[in-house]
């Protein structure tokens, strides 16, 4: 895509491109909302972790803390330490998630819907030297996951672009795996998992790891509510992820609920100077067991 492109001129690029192009689906307002959202994100809780190894994400942590590895809060290195410790919990997410991918050989494709500042797909490329392919709706985010790509000397490998995961630029049956980490709350499921069942090759793998609404507690929570005025999102629920699945040919072969692995991040993050506010929600939704983290792996059938 032309460089001068951003996100918010979509549309009009694509109303201008010849048809040998890629044209963007046009994006809703909503869409354009959430592209600017991200263009402009640039909180020190996720550039300071990523500058800790140069793997950028946007997505929460799991494990329990190194408490040794944390050492004596008192000594001028602490807050040094912390942010490793969160970032290491971070990674510690996607590592799981892609073992969840299963075997994926050299020559095979993968496809990151959401990639953000693309931290998984260069954890993805390093694991299991293929080819990964990541869409945003933030042109900033695009940007910025290619120039990792080029420092690392990747970028014949790991690629981002600028588009809307519901349309994406890919063959059917191109990828041999792909996956959403934290990323599907923000369109609708059954549109989602249609694409994904539409570029995933049969018999290929879908994992997503996201939070979602407990129905055994009824409705959102006001903390539910909460987190998704506070990123602009619209959480799902555990139902909707399995209905939407089983209506898109994806049959689940791992629900992992990740809640009680992911609370000593929370926890940790909590303490420390890089807070952004919306820690006391993440906590009590998920001790009052509205809002459950959960990594789901389905097969396409
Ligand atoms: C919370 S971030 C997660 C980023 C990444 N998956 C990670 O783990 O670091 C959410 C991402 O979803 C992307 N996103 C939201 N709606 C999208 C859509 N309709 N099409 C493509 N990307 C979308 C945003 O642009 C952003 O990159
Ligand atoms: C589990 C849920 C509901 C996630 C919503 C999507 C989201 C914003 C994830 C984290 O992004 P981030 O790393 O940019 O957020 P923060 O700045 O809070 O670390
Ligand atoms: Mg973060």
């Amino acid at each position: 895509m032309d460089p001068s492109v951003t996100s918010a001129n979509l549309t009009s690029v694509a109303t201008a491109s010849s048809a040998s192009v890629f044209i963007p689906a046009p994006m809703t307002p909503y869409q354009g909302d959430i592209a600017r959202y991200w263009d402009h994100e640039a909180r020190p809780v996720n550039l300071r972790l990523g500058d800790v190894d140069g793997l950028y994400h946007h997505h929460y942590g799991i494990g329990d803390v190194d408490h040794a590895a944390l050492g004596d809060a008192d000594d001028g290195e602490y807050e040094k330490r912390l942010i490793a410790e969160l970032h290491r919990l971070e990674s510690a997410q996607a590592e799981l998630l892609l073992h969840h991918l299963g075997p994926i050989e050299r020559d095979d494709t993968l496809v990151d819907a959401g990639c953000g500042r693309g931290g998984s797909m260069v954890m993805a490329h390093q694991r299991f030297g293929c080819k990964v392919e990541g869409v945003t709706l933030s042109a900033k985010q695009a940007d910025f996951a290619n120039r990792r790509a080029r420092e690392l000397g990747i970028e014949d490998h790991v690629h981002a672009r600028v588009c809307n995961m519901l349309d994406m630029p890919f063959e059917t049956g191109q990828a041999a795996a792909s996956w959403n980490n934290e990323s599907s709350m923000y369109v609708d499921l059954h549109d989602l998992f249609a694409e994904h069942s539409r570029v995933l090759a049969v018999g290929g793998r879908y994992v997503t790891i996201t939070g979602c609404w407990n129905p055994r507690y009824g409705q959102p929570s006001k903390w539910v509510s909460q987190i998704n005025a506070h990123f602009e999102c619209n959480i799902h629920s555990r139902r909707e992820y399995l209905r939407a699945m089983a209506d898109n040919r994806l049959v689940p072969q791992a629900v992992v609920d990740l809640t009680p692995a992911t609370l000593p991040y929370w926890a940790l993050r909590a303490t420390s100077s890089l807070v952004t506010g919306i820690e006391e929600a993440f906590i009590n939704s998920y001790k009052d067991g509205s809002f459950q983290y959960f990594l789901i792996a389905a097969d396409r059938v």
